[in-house]
């Protein structure tokens, strides 16, 4: 049983047994890359419908992690496929998701859920197997604490700083391989999916990825050619003390952020964030870059977002949603630091936005 805090209950069938899971309900319009979605720390304390009817026929394999656990609470769709076919598969969805103890339900009317959300925005919601008392389950969801304030990146971020290379994470601090590459980039793990990494390394940079409560100071004295500010969970505004340290980069280094990154910089240049109604999840959300005039198609998955009105003078806006108009990406224009609330890394979705990722390469160069 699916109970939401505005008093609404659905039903639907567990595929991978018994359980309780409570968190923000929130939908994924993506039709595929549903690995890459659960595998993306940003969905900490989250419950994700897919909107898409049919989930799970090409399985899960070892190479679409984009990191090493699944954060999503729960799982929710209108049709699980139990027998996945493809040359990739290395286990089925349910083994996967029985793997990390997430739950997945089936058998729900996500259109009716998508459209509820839409109307009322995400919701608090708890999911069970167990309690099937609806007044007890819909009290329990509006217990539930919420996202909002709430330091969630201390869930996800690295204990300790790692390298990144091409055949993946090797332990310990420094850069590793770094002969013979152009670019030292240090990497803020806020919760970071592993793609980012993956391209910041196919680009020859050497990347050494630190955890979110790296002073500024430890950043600096590894004499990075460049900051990456990654994506992550919750809101931006509940994150302890990271944006006092993006504060003290700004200007030392040229900075590219993505997402919670861009949302963290956004505080740092002294503007402010707020909650979206419903937020952006899915493969086609549509951006202008309004410095070239293109428009791109993007993945997206976030909550919050950084007010325009906000930023001081010295920061411009570069790119806007057109399905709303909101702040997608803007620029400092007297420091080399830029970001995008979006997904230039895709993983899943569409390859659109990846030039960011050479902007951000031609910044270090010019800075070099
Ligand atoms: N993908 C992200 O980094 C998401 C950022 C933030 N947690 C939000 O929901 O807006």
């Amino acid at each position: 049983m699916i109970a939401l805090e505005d008093g609404t209950v659905l039903t639907g069938r567990s595929f991978t047994g018994s359980g309780e899971a409570a968190g923000e309900i929130v939908f994924n319009t993506s039709m595929s890359g549903y690995q890459e979605i659960l595998t993306d720390p940003s969905y900490t304390g989250q419950l994700v419908t897919m909107t898409y009817p049919l989930i799970g026929n090409y399985g899960v394999n070892d190479e679409d992690m984009e990191s090493a656990s699944v954060h999503p609470r729960a799982f929710i769709m209108r049709e699980y496929q139990r027998f996945p076919s493809n040359y990739r598969a290395t286990a089925t969805l349910a083994e996967f998701l029985q793997k990390y103890g997430i739950l997945g339900i089936e058998g729900v009317d996500t259109r009716m859920l998508t459209r509820l959300i839409r109307n009322t925005g995400a919701m608090k919601a708890i999911i069970s197997t167990e309690d099937l008392d609806e007044a007890s389950l819909v009290r329990r969801a509006r217990e539930w604490p919420g996202l909002v304030g709430r330091d969630m990146v201390v869930r996800v971020t690295c204990a300790k700083p790692y390298g990144w290379t091409a055949a993946g994470p090797v332990e310990g601090a420094g850069y590793p391989e770094a002969d013979g590459k152009r670019f030292k980039v240090v990497a803020y793990d806020f919760g970071i999916k592993f793609n980012q990494l993956r391209i910041l390394t196919e680009l020859g940079c050497a990347v050494q990825v630190v955890p979110a409560t790296t002073s500024a100071d430890e950043v600096l004295a590894l004499e990075p050619d460049g900051i990456f500010l990654s994506n992550g969970p919750g809101d931006p505004a509940g994150v302890e003390g990271v944006v006092d340290n993006v504060r003290q980069l700004l200007g030392k280094k040229p900075i590219f952020g993505i997402c919670l990154g861009h949302q963290i910089l956004g505080l740092a240049f002294g503007g402010s964030t707020y909650k979206l109604k419903f937020g952006h999840r899915g493969g086609n959300q549509p951006v202008k870059d309004l410095t070239t005039g293109k428009v791109e198609i993007t993945s997206q998955n976030h909550g919050f977002c950084v007010d325009p009105d906000s930023l001081p003078a010295e920061v411009e806006v570069t790119h806007i949603n057109l399905n709303d108009g909101s702040l997608e990406g803007m620029r400092h224009t007297k420091y080399p630091v830029f970001s995008v609330q979006y997904h230039p890394e895709h993983a899943p979705g569409p390859h659109d936005a990846q030039y960011l990722f050479d902007r951000f390469i031609e910044l270090m160069a010019e800075n070099n």
